[in-house]
């Protein structure tokens, strides 16, 4: 069929939008349209537009395995070392870039299309990036959204993390589930060879590292701000009783602070060397251990502290808390093969049976069998069988492996805030 072009717009360019004419049947008019998004020519998402698609691959990541898989970059250049990750959320991107407990790590996006909502003022968690690098499939042309004041590309080159696309995201997600996580190299420079970056991705590991030491606040701090009225999902069964919170910053998102705050809590934030007397002298209702980067056995002081505290103020932990828990408590914690990341994974309260779909981001785990007798598993993953929650109600202990506060992913497990709530005020009594 022959037609006409009654409108044109640039291959692959942000106006990808088509009008055509059939010739015998003028009012029969097909309108192609190859992008959801108009975005005037310049908008600053239309910035850094003349690169694509046809910018030619300019970074690679080497992995230790000797795999060498050539990308294009955007964000900040150089070369950097990290431990390569997949997650598999769907949305939630800035939230994932600005959790400490990816220090030291590559995320890599299993979701193929990222970039697409850019980022904006109040998806952050905590005050900068701390991960290592963003591994993405695809990075989208436009931004839609209307919280979005910046594109992710921008973002990254103002935050110096480095990022790469085009690059086969299924395919290193495979080669990481079957043999487990791999340390890697991102690199932009040419002068280095792909035995230079090989090397240097076998010379380096992230077991045995303090990654806490990094992201941790270095003095106290109040913190008051509460879940914005227009996104809390949970109001109930709050009687408006304050509970003094002493919350240990080994890497903690805001989101965590929030949803205690909106709990009813008055939270001090204290840097992971805060010594347990200081916290005891301060009187608190409860104690919070955060989630954190790195290996729970590479920071002997946070366990410490944490047993000089078990049994004399209700305690809770979120994800490297609750490893620095199963270690004071005795047991042990290991490395899993690739972990959990992302916000689709199912737990099961074993007490209620419940099941909750959960956000989680996490490469260790507690071995359930080095508990001491007394120690509860409460949340199992329904995906391997690992242990994702513990208590010891006699110690006033609880403790979950993965993400209750969400951001990003699934709320089904908020209604932990208000068992802390409940921990806390029954030791009151
Ligand atoms: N989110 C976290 O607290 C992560 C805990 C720990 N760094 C791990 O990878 O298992």
């Amino acid at each position: 069929m022959a037609v006409k072009a009654i409108g044109i717009g640039l291959i692959n360019s942000p106006t990808q939008c088509f009008g055509l004419q059939h010739p015998i049947q003028p009012k029969v008019r097909v309108f192609a349209v190859r992008c959801s998004v108009a975005v005037s020519p310049d908008s600053p998402s239309a910035a850094g537009l003349g690169e694509r698609p046809w910018k030619t691959s300019d970074a690679r990541l080497v992995l230790e395995d000797g795999s060498i898989w050539r990308a294009k970059s955007f964000g900040a250049k150089g070369t950097q070392v990290g431990e390569v990750v997949f997650n598999t959320s769907l949305t939630g991107y800035q939230e994932i870039l600005t959790d400490p407990s990816y220090a030291g790590q590559f995320v890599l996006m299993t979701c193929p299309h990222i970039g697409n909502t850019g980022v904006n003022f109040g998806d952050e968690e905590s005050s900068k990036c701390f991960l290592g690098g963003l591994v993405i499939r695809s990075l989208s042309i436009g931004t839609s959204n209307w919280r979005c004041v910046e594109t992710l590309g921008d973002y990254l080159t103002k935050r110096n993390i480095m990022g790469i696309y085009d690059v086969d995201t299924r395919a290193i997600t495979r080669r990481l589930r079957q043999d487990g996580s791999l340390i890697g190299i991102l690199s932009t420079e040419e002068s280095r060879t792909d035995e230079d970056l090989l090397q240097m991705s076998r010379s380096w590991d992230i077991v045995g590292v303090d990654l806490i030491s990094g992201v941790s606040c270095t003095s106290p701090y109040e913190w008051v701000d509460k879940t914005d009225p227009e996104w809390d999902f949970n109001t109930n069964k709050r009687d408006g009783k304050i509970f003094n919170v002493i919350a240990y910053d080994f890497g903690i998102k805001h989101n965590i602070l929030r949803r205690l705050a909106s709990h009813g809590c008055k939270i001090t934030v204290v840097p992971a060397t805060w010594p347990a007397s200081k916290t005891l002298e301060m009187n608190p209702d409860g104690v919070l251990f955060s989630n954190g980067p790195g290996d729970p056995s590479a920071v002997p002081y946070a366990v410490q502290t944490v047993k000089e505290l078990l049994g004399k103020v209700p305690v809770f932990g979120i994800c490297m808390g609750h490893q620095l828990l199963g270690q004071a408590l005795g047991g042990r914690t290991f490395k899993m093969k690739f972990g959990h990341h992302g916000g689709n994974h199912p737990v099961r309260d074993i007490r209620s049976g419940r099941v909750d779909i959960s956000a989680q981001n996490h490469n260790y785990a507690v071995d359930p069998a080095t508990l001491p007798e007394g120690v509860e598993v409460t949340h199992i993953n329904l995906n391997d069988g690992t242990c994702a929650g513990l208590a010891f109600p006699a110690m006033k202990i609880m403790s979950l492996q993965y993400h209750p506060e969400a951001s990003p992913g699934p709320h089904d497990s908020d209604l932990v805030f208000t068992e802390f709530i409940e921990l806390m005020t029954k030791s009151k009594q």
